[in-house]
């Protein structure tokens, strides 16, 4: 089983501490894991340190895959290159490894992204004449056309409307569920998160503060905590756990 575990990883920018200690349990692959917490809590910088951008103290530990394995999408990805959307996918599929010529299995692979992520009609587009939510779409199927066992995205769903984002968290969840592989998505909306999320790791001022079941780890004194918010985590009519936002906390207002 794919496996990631980080321990007392720390980064820092010029003599700027950003990271210090983060540290979690084995995080097992098969399903989605989100890392959540406030805007210059540290979240791209993690994931920079993880995939190696960053160099600092502590490990990434992996099980049942190596470095190689793991890819990393930044939050914002420029698309200016003159290219098509199929182009563009099969040279993420290729990068690397040389030559242009494509196997039969290697054409599949680039088209099952194409359809796995709803884009099969954009493949003879231009990247420069994409949208924002379709650019974000096709960065997404770039990261997964390799299969990698490790996935590291920085809020996938941010420029996506909101059935693109209930459409690609579900692909996403159903890639981890048939490869197996650690998926980690920094995400903003907490109601995302606990409809697809099996794990939450919860960022502080670069600290790793909580990381477990998603339920267990979103609790109102938790969202107060990161992002001074007063919350309620309640069931729906369905039964679905939902997160109504009362406002700031009341604490900071009175402050
Ligand atoms: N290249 C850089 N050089 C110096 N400081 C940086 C750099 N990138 C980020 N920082 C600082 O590191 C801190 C953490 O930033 P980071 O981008 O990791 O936060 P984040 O949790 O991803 O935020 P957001 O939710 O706003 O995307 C911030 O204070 C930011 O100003």
């Amino acid at each position: 089983m794919v496996r990631l575990a980080l321990e007392q990883l720390g980064a820092r920018y010029g003599r700027r501490e950003i990271l210090t200690n983060a540290s979690t349990p084995w995080l097992e692959g098969g399903a989605l894991t989100a890392l959540v917490g406030a805007n210059a809590a540290g979240k791209s910088t993690l994931f920079r340190r993880i995939a190696g951008q960053l160099r600092g103290t502590g490990s990434v530990r992996l099980s049942d895959a190596t470095d190689s394995d793991l890819r990393y999408m930044p939050q914002d990805t420029a698309m200016t290159a003159a290219l098509t959307v199929y182009e563009s996918i099969i040279l993420a599929l290729k990068q690397g490894s040389g030559g242009w010529r494509l196997s039969a299995k290697e054409l599949a692979a680039v088209d099952d992204v194409l359809h796995r992520f709803g884009i099969a009609h954009l493949a003879e587009q231009q990247l420069p004449e994409l949208s924002g939510g379709q650019r974000q779409s096709v960065s997404i199927a770039q990261t997964l056309v390799t299969r990698p066992k490790v996935v590291l995205m920085d809020e996938p769903t941010s420029a996506l409307d909101l059935y693109r984002q209930f459409e690609i968290l579900d692909a996403l969840r159903r890639y981890a569920a048939e490869t197996g592989a650690v998926v980690i998505l920094a995400l903003h909306d907490l109601n995302q998160v606990m409809r697809t999320c099996t794990t939450t790791i919860a960022l502080a001022g670069g600290r790793i503060v909580e990381t477990g079941p998603t339920l267990e780890v979103l609790t109102p004194d938790l969202i107060r905590q990161l992002y001074g918010i007063d919350s309620r985590v309640e069931r729906c009519s369905q039964g679905c756990p939902m997160m109504i936002v009362d406002g700031p906390a009341a604490q900071l207002l009175t402050a």
